[in-house]
């Protein structure tokens, strides 16, 4: 099975009993498959016997978690259960598993000291989640998130959005997550990082069937795809595949980038780009931008070539790719920065030449009328999760929100490459399933980091499609910004990433 697919929670609710079916189970099968691998899970966290206290919310994660208490007392430990009244049928046959064994429940509306337990096993709430958590459900998860017991989450942490990743006013923390037979995108973007903890998939043996009978939304950029995606070049490229073996290379080999924006007291945008794109194997970089900016660029980093616009158009026709944006400006006065915004999109679409639009580049884009004009289909948009709003004249929360749908919406709109930024970086392109992102750090969170994004992608689109560009991009900056965060994420700064871009890009797998 590929254990890396991502499917929405409606395809999951709807297609679980039919692909448990087919493989000759029924629905309390499948339940106590999952109370099992929790079980499992609980086994390799707190060995028995523990004091296990196990919290069941009215449907089938609650039913879920009533079969947990059944089995790990089973397993000799200690279980005490604090539940709702059960008011699906499952959750009801679970309840009288329980009772015949036990038959001690506690009501959801008592209180109870949770420091008296090792470990919480929540089952309070699954992806049934329909409204904002309120009374006695907020009630316990405040009293969970206060303190500090570890909680193991069955499915996803009780009031998470199990497509959104957001909580529904608020959510467990969860130590672990053991998600049952596939990942859901609220578990993998948006605020879940902050709530899922370890993540644990149970396919609880009916993966394989779901898998053949279900269509993805996406799936994980793993380790192994974005190394393979670092390493692979198309054959018409003019970067060789081993180049790490070839010395015949000139400075052209890998590709000419130029980097457009470094407007007044923004020259530091443009300035990390170019760094990004050097370190990141570009042969070389040339940067156009305002007059005003020219030297302190040059200065910074004598490697690159900088130009101010009029002087430097012609480098437009040298361009292997074009990043578009980084420190531009932008305000309806600045006539300077939207002329070249104009004349920067017009040839490259004529020319087809790959484009990054990020920052300001995406700035005026929203600005313009973008249903008038087309981008190329070499282009990649890299907007946060505000500029995201602005280009779908929504707000940021509504982004947040729903991000698998405005990824959607915008790769609609522009026809483009979308990399929507965040935690739980989405990368998508038409006619293709979604990238879901789980490296990173909140050392990302930083300013710079996105015009570091920029200059990768520049680099990477030489001898790559814009998506493969995109992912592989977005792995290596994530992956950057962990291992800068292993000093301290407090106080990493963007150009802390520079010296690890290079290390990674000369890893011996690419
Ligand atoms: N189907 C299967 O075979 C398998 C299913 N599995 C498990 O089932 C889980 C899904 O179960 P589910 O559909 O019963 O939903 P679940 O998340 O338990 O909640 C629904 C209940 O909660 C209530 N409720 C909702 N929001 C609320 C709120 N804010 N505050 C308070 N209450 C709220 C809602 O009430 P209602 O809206 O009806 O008033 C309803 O009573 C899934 O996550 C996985 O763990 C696995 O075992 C694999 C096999
Ligand atoms: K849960």
């Amino acid at each position: 099975m590929n254990r890396d697919n991502v499917y929405t929670t409606a395809t999951i609710r709807s297609g679980e009993l039919a692909a448990a079916e087919a493989c000759g189970l029924d629905a309390k099968q499948l339940m106590q498959r999952a109370a099992q691998a929790c079980v499992q899970k609980l086994q390799q966290v707190c060995p028995a016997p523990a004091r296990i206290l196990v919290l069941c919310g009215p449907g089938n994660n609650g039913g879920d978690a009533w079969f947990v208490a059944r089995y790990a007392q089973q397993a000799h430990y200690q279980a005490t259960v604090v539940a709702a009244k059960p008011k699906s049928e499952l959750a009801k046959q679970a309840a009288a598993a329980w009772s015949e064994a036990d038959g001690r429940v506690i009501d959801l509306a008592e209180t109870l000291s949770v420091n008296e337990f090792d470990w919480v096993v929540d089952g309070l709430l699954g992806n049934g989640v329909s409204r904002e958590v309120s009374g006695h459900y907020q009630r316990w998860i405040e009293t969970l998130n206060q303190s500090a017991i570890p909680v193991l989450s069955i499915d996803i942490p009780s009031g998470l959005d199990s497509d959104s990743g957001q909580p529904q006013g608020l959510a467990v923390r969860a130590r672990d997550t053991v998600t049952m037979i596939a990942w859901k995108p609220g578990l993998l973007t948006g605020a879940a990082a902050d709530y899922v903890g370890r993540l644990t998939l149970a396919d609880l043996d009916v993966g394989r069937a779901f898998e053949q009978q279900q269509s993805r939304l996406g799936h994980i950029l793993t380790d192994n795809v974005a190394e393979r995606l670092l390493q692979v070049t198309r054959a018409d490229s003019a970067v060789h595949p081993s180049k790490a073996s070839q010395q015949n290379v000139h400075k052209g080999t890998y590709g000419h980038i130029v980097i457009i924006g470094g407007g007044p007291g923004m020259a530091g945008a443009a300035i990390l780009a170019g760094q990004a794109a050097l370190r990141s194997g570009a042969g070389k970089v040339s940067v156009l931008c305002h007059p005003d900016s020219r030297a302190i660029i040059a200065q910074t980093q004598p490697e690159l070539m900088v130009e101010s616009f009029a002087e430097g158009r012609h480098r437009l026709e040298q361009a292997t790719v074009v990043a578009l944006g980084p420190g531009l400006g932008f305000s309806p006065e600045n006539s300077l920065a939207q002329d070249t915004w104009r004349q920067v999109i017009s040839h490259c679409v004529e020319r087809n030449v790959p484009l990054v639009l990020d920052a300001d580049g995406l700035n005026w884009l929203a600005h313009a009328d973008h249903r008038s004009m087309s981008l190329s289909a070499h282009t990649v948009l890299t907007p946060h999760p505000a500029e995201a709003g602005r280009l779908l004249g929504c707000s940021t929360a509504a982004i947040q929100n729903d991000r698998v749908r405005a990824i959607q919406q915008l790769i609609e709109n522009f026809s483009s490459t979308i990399v929507l930024k965040g935690a739980g970086t989405l990368v998508g392109a038409p006619q293709q399933s979604l990238w879901f992102c789980r490296r990173g750090s909140s050392a990302l969170a930083t300013a710079g980091t996105g015009d570091v994004l920029t200059g990768i992608i520049a680099t990477l689109l030489v001898g790559r499609t814009p998506v493969e560009a995109a992912a592989a991009a977005v792995w290596l900056h994530a992956r950057a910004g962990e291992i800068a965060a292993l000093d301290g994420e407090r106080g990493t700064i963007a150009s802390d990433l520079l010296p690890l871009i290079r290390q990674l890009r000369n890893a011996p797998n690419y």
